[in-house]
């Protein structure tokens, strides 16, 4: 029935849920969960949780191994929540925040064997929702009985593996912006399928499509791109790419709504926090219970072949850029470095990233 929304129109829906605090009923292969995001769980709702089975709190793997909680999956450690439990002790267990400060959290109790999907599940609508990685999950007997008895958002997983493709993009508007590197500037929008944020594409000139064309994949980095920030080089790559673009007279530069290398920008800020205790960038992100990089590059690739290139001179440092487009169809034909803005306050951050996340330096 074409007015019903299909898995990838409930799963939008049931992201915003998470996000004002509303659980979700997830099911899977025939069992179901009531499911509700660490972060906007209030005690109300944690109390109505309650009586209807004993909850555990799903966390990530990284998470778990910072809390010294035994996970017994590559996807998802389950934490058993202790009778008196309340929210703060769930949101001490999702948020790294005073870890230092509290370090003693456990003894855990992990859950060991069962099906894990729909955990694990929750998990991924957490992360794509930019909410901490941590959810309450309480099996329930009847999901779909349960969410309409609720007025809950029910999403059946069973079968929808494409669930966590990124969807569809479409391009909604363009437009002529002339920029200071160059008056034939043009700004294009596209929209996913699957309500996640728009990402734009600035073309300048009118590359040749039968030509690699320059490049760049540049994520959001409001700190850097907006405020100059100097704990990243985001700022400085990104006006030099454009320049670079307006000297050769063409050029295409995506900018990826993908702000914290796509953990968000309130998580950001909760990495840069571990970050002045004393972790680097790539522990900040694993305390918070993400892997170092989130980012899902075929979104550039996607958007490339949308606009009819096929070949890119990319600008970047990054392998895994290269290796992306590679794998998703865009033919890399040279990598040119773009090595600007280093710092007395970055210089940590861009040494942390050539060990740990293969940069080339
Ligand atoms: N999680 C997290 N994200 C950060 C941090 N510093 C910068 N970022 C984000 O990292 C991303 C930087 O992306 P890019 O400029 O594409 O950089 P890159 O992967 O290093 O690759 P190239 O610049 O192409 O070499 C942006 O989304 C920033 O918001 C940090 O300390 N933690
Ligand atoms: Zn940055």
């Amino acid at each position: 029935m074409p007015l019903q929304p299909d898995p990838k129109e409930l799963a939008a829906r049931a992201r915003a849920d998470l996000r004002v605090g509303l659980a979700v009923v997830l099911g899977l292969d025939g069992a179901a969960a009531l499911v509700a995001a660490a972060e906007t769980l209030t005690a109300d709702r944690l109390a109505a949780m309650r009586t209807i089975a004993p909850p555990h709190l799903a966390i990530t793997p990284r998470r778990a191994e910072t809390l010294k909680a035994r996970a017994y999956s590559d996807n998802v450690a389950r934490v058993t929540l202790p009778d008196d439990a309340g929210v703060d002790w769930v949101r001490n267990i999702a948020d790294p925040a005073d870890d230092l400060m509290m370090p003693l959290k456990g003894p855990l109790a992990t859950l060991r064997g069962g099906a894990e999907g729909i955990a694990h599940a929750a998990l991924r609508l957490a992360k794509s929702a930019h909410l901490l990685p941590a959810a309450l999950v309480v099996p329930v007997e009847d999901g779909p009985a349960l969410a309409a008895a609720n007025g809950l958002t029910w999403l059946d997983l069973t079968g929808a593996d494409t669930l966590w493709q990124t969807g569809t993009l479409t391009e909604v508007s363009a437009a002529r912006v002339p920029m200071e590197v160059s008056r034939a500037g043009r700004l294009h929008i596209f929209r996913p399928g699957d309500g996640g944020e728009e990402h734009y594409a600035v073309e300048i000139g009118r590359p040749d499509r039968a030509e690699p064309v320059l490049a760049r994949l540049h994520s959001a980095c409001f700190t850097g791109d907006v405020l100059g920030s100097l704990k990243c080089d985001c700022g400085p790559q990104l006006h030099a790419a454009l320049a670079a673009m307006g000297d050769a007279g063409a050029g295409v530069l995506l900018y990826l709504n993908q702000e914290g290398r796509g953990i968000g920008l309130a998580n950001k800020m909760r990495a840069y926090s571990l970050q002045d205790q004393g972790f680097d960038t790539v522990e900040a992100n694993h305390r918070l219970g993400f892997e170092d990089d989130e980012r899902d590059f075929r979104t550039g690739s996607e958007i490339l072949k949308a606009m009819g290139f096929h070949s890119v001179r990319l600008m970047t440092n990054n392998p895994r850029k290269v290796a992306m487009m590679m794998a998703n169809g865009i033919e890399v034909a040279e990598r040119v470095p773009l090595k600007v803005g280093e710092s007395d306050e970055n210089r940590a951050y861009l040494a942390t990233k050539a060990a740990k996340s293969g940069h080339l330096l």
